[in-house]
């Protein structure tokens, strides 16, 4: 999907008045029509449409057992719908992860798709480690969560020194707790000790990627597919790798479906990091501009929410990619630091 084809609530402040919602309501409604011209959807729209369709599986559900009950419990009753009268809940119980990530129409869709009963759906989530926009309020979707949920706060990943680096990253922010309400920081630990994070300023990313070859060069003791390397976009993956190459180490690139090859380093983008675990991990190219983007920067005086929101998913993002190391952590930046690393840099 291209950039032009965002979904249209990304950009959205929620207006406070009908009169102010109806031009906003127009627009969204032009949009979708222009789309449906083009023969294309945004992928909330398919997320939508499929969630419309287990929506309504789940009414003929309901309409069938509501005759049937009216009818004293007979089963060979005679039903209008004689199909419907075959329908089963396509689950009896659904797991989540990373459920942060859902939105909407994933959570409608998976609401359909399973009785409701105690233990019908699981979920695990980590707003903190929320990278698409995706805020939702679980109640208000049919998925109650109040006071049936624990806080894992326990890190049995990673040392408590990486732990209170990423944890460095997110400061300032609000979180939720998937349900409307703040979510908050406190008590996070780890049982693990070990080196703090190591910085590595360069004078350039050319520079700054020989670093990184010098470095992985010097660690004989593990396999090369124990290290991860992070950067913020997918040029700096492939000449990260070539540079990788240039000095005989191998390297593999984490496409959408995961690393593509079995052998060497593996490299990606920081979205690609999600749910991943190395045991020495380099986040390179944290650099202002980069990380953040130079376009979210710009934000700021334009449109100050969605300045807010893209800065905290770009936090968030490093959030991930720091959390992903088991023993080690290695930053590496040219030019200016990045802003999100002034915790780190203050108590170097
Ligand atoms: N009770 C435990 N005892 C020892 N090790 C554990 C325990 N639970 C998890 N681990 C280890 O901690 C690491 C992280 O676990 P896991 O991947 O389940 O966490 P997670 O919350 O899904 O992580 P993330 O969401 O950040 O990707 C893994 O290496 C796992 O083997």
């Amino acid at each position: 999907m291209s950039a032009q084809f965002r979904d249209p609530w990304e950009a959205v402040t929620l207006p406070a008045t009908r009169d102010q919602a109806v031009p906003i309501w127009q627009l969204t409604e032009r949009f979708a029509q222009r789309l449906d011209g083009l023969g294309r959807q945004t992928w909330a729209q398919v997320a939508e449409r499929a969630a419309r369709l287990e929506i309504e599986r789940e009414q003929r559900m309901e309409a069938v057992e509501r005759q049937r009950e009216e009818a004293g419990g007979l089963d060979n009753i005679h039903l209008q719908d004689s199909s419907a009268g075959r329908l089963r809940p396509r689950y009896r119980h659904i797991v989540v992860d990373e459920a942060q990530d859902l939105q909407p129409g994933h959570w409608k869709m998976l609401r359909a798709m399973v009785r409701r009963d105690r233990n019908d759906i699981f979920l695990v989530g980590d707003t903190h480690q929320r990278i698409y926009s995706s805020q939702v309020t679980l109640g208000s979707l049919g998925v109650n969560i109040r006071g049936r949920s624990s806080k894992l706060s326990l890190s049995y990943r990673t040392t408590r020194q990486i732990l209170g680096s990423a944890l460095g990253v997110l400061s300032g922010e609000a979180f939720d707790d998937l349900d409307g309400n703040e979510e908050n920081l406190a008590g996070y630990r780890s049982v693990l000790s070990g080196g703090l994070p190591a910085l590595h300023q360069h004078v350039g990313w050319e520079a700054e990627r020989e670093g990184i070859a010098e470095l992985i060069a010097g660690w004989d003791d593990i396999p090369l597919e124990q290290i991860g390397v992070c950067v913020p976009t997918n040029v700096m993956v492939t000449e990260t790798a070539n540079t990788l190459q240039q000095f005989s180490i191998r390297a593999t690139e984490i496409g959408p479906d995961g690393p593509r090859g079995d052998e060497g380093v593996h490299i990606g983008t920081m979205f690609r990091f999600k749910g991943l675990e190395y045991q020495r991990m380099i986040i390179a190219g944290a650099s202002q501009g980069l990380v953040p983007r130079s376009d979210i920067l710009r934000l700021r005086s334009a449109d100050a929410l969605r300045h807010r929101k893209e800065m905290q998913r770009a936090r968030s993002l490093l959030f991930v990619a720091a959390t992903r190391a088991r023993d080690s952590l290695d930053i590496f930046w040219h030019g200016t630091p990045s802003q999100f690393l002034q915790p780190l840099l203050s108590t170097a």
